[in-house]
């Protein structure tokens, strides 16, 4: 029987201006996938972890993302796969788009590598369709791509891969439920030209300063004018973290995704840990349970570790 295994990455979608459109793949923490294929049709999911996730393939991303692929090719063959889930769902670290994109590479595999990394960004989004209700890539594309990604367009995919800054990454995880569905429903609608132009040069500054590896731009081009303001209320003690990541030496940073978790870029390992240290004992304070991760920049996004 055909199998693949899999280290799926976690992902920091938006990079704090770029909702939507950029999203970057971290080392840690990551899930592992089994992928076998099956000679009879049926998709079958089973989890070794404990958050309780549907087994229907209907209602877990990975199978909704397989039976599209099924549908696609009229494919007569099944897959059968198992997640041991280390990223925890409802994080804003990308669970759900690792399961739909690890289901979809590992499908790709499985079936000798028949559709092009977009294709596989496309059908990935019906999975985060059904985590969140929306089609959105900037989580999925760099866990495929791998590094950072931009989503020029989701419909028709237009995936610009961009550089792997040599970076670290703080990640916190406090734990307070924020759906990512729940977190979109409060945006507004509509926006000021204003906020715009501002949100215009920061993304631009940010894309910039990523492929020229320019640093100090990277670092205050990562300021968000629309989403922040909004969501940063659903999460305790955002801004004093921001505020003290920053004194620490962080470049910057923000909500990672639609959180609950907060995410701080630095330059050196030690900044990194300093704000790990930091963001743990201000969640202590308040007896909030938090979970924190000093991590990288990972340029090379699912890894297939058997074949
Ligand atoms: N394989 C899966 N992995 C993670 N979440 C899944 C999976 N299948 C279904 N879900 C659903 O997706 C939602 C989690 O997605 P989301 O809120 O976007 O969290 P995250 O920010 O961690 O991706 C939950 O409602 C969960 O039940
Ligand atoms: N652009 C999306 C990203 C959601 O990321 P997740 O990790 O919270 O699923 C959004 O901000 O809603």
């Amino acid at each position: 029987m055909k199998k693949v295994k899999l280290q799926v990455p976690a992902t920091v979608a938006n990079l704090v201006c770029g909702f939507d459109i950029l999203g970057m793949a971290i080392h840690e923490p990551y899930d592992e996938m089994e992928i076998k294929l099956l000679e009879t049709p049926e998709i079958i999911i089973k989890h070794l972890d404990n958050f309780g996730l549907p087994e229907d393939p209907s209602k877990n991303v990975a199978g909704v993302v397989l039976l599209k692929i099924q549908e696609y090719l009229n494919l007569k063959n099944g897959f059968e796969v198992i997640i041991n889930k280390k990223i925890k769902p409802g994080s804003g670290l990308g669970s759900s788009a690792a399961s739909a994109a690890g289901a979809a590479i590992g499908a790709n595999a499985l079936l000798g590598k028949i559709f092009t990394e977009e294709e596989l960004v496309y059908f990935a989004m019906f999975g985060e369709e059904l985590a969140s209700g929306v089609k959105h890539a900037d989580n999925i594309a760099p866990c495929i791509f791998g590094g950072i990604t931009l989503v020029k367009s989701s419909k028709p995919v237009d995936i610009i891969p961009l550089n792997a800054p040599d970076l670290f990454v703080t990640a916190v995880h406090p734990q307070v439920e924020v759906k990512t569905s729940d977190a979109r429903q409060i945006l507004k609608k509509n926006i000021l030209l204003k906020d715009a132009i501002e949100q215009w040069g920061n993304i631009a500054g940010l894309v910039a300063g990523i492929q020229k590896n320019d640093i100090a731009l990277i670092g205050r081009s990562l300021n968000d004018v629309i989403v922040e303001p909004i969501r940063s209320i659903l999460i305790p003690k955002f801004n004093e973290i921001k505020e003290k990541s920053l004194q620490l030496g962080a470049l910057g940073g923000g909500i990672s995704g639609s959180g609950p978790s907060i995410f701080m870029l630095s330059e050196k390992q030690e900044t990194s840990q300093k704000i790990a240290e930091m963001m743990k004992s201000v969640y202590d304070e308040i007896d909030i349970e938090s979970f924190v991760y000093v991590s990288k920049i990972n340029p090379s996004g699912i890894k297939i570790i058997e074949n």
